[in-house]
């Protein structure tokens, strides 16, 4: 569908991020190698960020009593008391894998300029269906928009990567499920390598073994951002600036997706920037968010700049 160019395309390639790596070439397998690298270097930056440096760490709950509905707030040590503002990321994995463990590399180079980092873990599928998934990821909203107002935050800005970058769409989808006055406090809305629109990938059993997301063909519809009547307020989100960010080594069908959501955005009055990152692929673009000064952080450290100078 995202892809013209080629008859009998490989939907599983297009739907699989990592057989579009350009790393690992010398590897036997590199999908699985890029893979593996990621799970290993993700894993790696969440031990060493409370271990080996001064950061602390809030362990909290959002919902539910036993489940996944976790969220962990990363601060610099000693400042917990204080107003600062906040950034929440959104993992991904196709609703089905990783959890916080995997999701801190970004944590180090925000708290370290006096942000307040909540890294947000949530039940992935089977455990629930798509659908339901979505309506606890707004209850999460919610949750942190209540959080930010109790911490005083200044500020709060959002990241999501991939299935995140697709269950963070729903901010501004749900009509009116901020006030005017909370939607002030956001900053800035970071979309990175997401995919939105599900109505190819609900039907490839190796993305949706045994439809573990529990869609059939019009949920599929009803859960694709790209396919939304963007709500009648969105001019009331005129003043968010939405990062709408694909990598180069992503498939035509991934990048496209970006390139449609972010027109659909900017075309319902949404402030909108697009950008294809050089050089990067699905899972560098987040293992280098540990580094204060590779070209993702300085990207995402500029656009909060410009914001919050704004
Ligand atoms: N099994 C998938 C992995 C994958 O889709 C993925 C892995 C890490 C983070 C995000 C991912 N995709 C979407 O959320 C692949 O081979 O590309």
């Amino acid at each position: 569908m995202y892809n013209p160019q080629e008859k009998n395309i490989d939907l599983i390639r297009e739907y699989f991020p990592s057989y579009n790596t350009a790393r690992f070439q010398d590897q036997p397998e590199p999908n699985v190698a890029v893979q593996d690298h990621f799970l290993r270097v993700t894993s790696q930056h969440t031990q060493e960020l409370t271990t080996k440096s001064d950061i602390k760490v809030h362990n909290l709950r959002y919902g539910g009593t036993d489940d996944r509905r976790l969220v962990d707030v990363f601060y610099k040590d000693g400042t917990a008391e204080q107003p600062s503002p906040l950034f929440v990321y959104v993992h991904g994995g196709y609703w089905q894998m990783l959890d916080k463990s995997h999701s801190c590399s970004i944590v180090g180079p925000l708290v370290r300029r006096g942000y307040r980092v909540a890294v947000m873990d949530y039940n992935n599928c089977p455990q629930v269906t798509l659908a339901q998934l979505l309506q606890q990821f707004t209850d999460f909203l919610l949750w942190i928009f209540n959080y930010a107002d109790e911490t005083k935050a200044t500020e709060i800005s959002f990241a999501g990567h991939s299935a995140g970058a697709h269950l963070l769409a729903q901010l501004l989808h749900v009509p009116s499920l901020i006030s005017e006055e909370r939607r002030q406090k956001v900053g800035v809305l970071f979309f990175i390598s997401g995919v939105y629109d599900l109505r190819e990938l609900w039907q490839l059993d190796p993305v949706n073994p045994n439809n573990i997301f529990g869609l059939n063909a019009d949920s599929a519809k009803e859960l694709s951002p790209i396919l939304w009547p963007w709500p009648a307020d969105s001019p009331f989100w005129s003043g968010v600036h939405s990062h709408v960010i694909a990598a180069e080594h992503e498939s035509v069908t991934f990048i496209e997706q970006s390139r449609v959501f972010a027109k659909n955005l900017q075309d319902a009055g949404f402030k909108v920037t697009f950008k294809i990152f050089d050089k990067y692929d699905h899972f560098d673009i987040i293992e280098e968010t540990v580094l204060d000064n590779s070209p993702i952080t300085s990207y995402l450290l500029g656009a909060l700049k410009a914001e919050a100078s704004s």
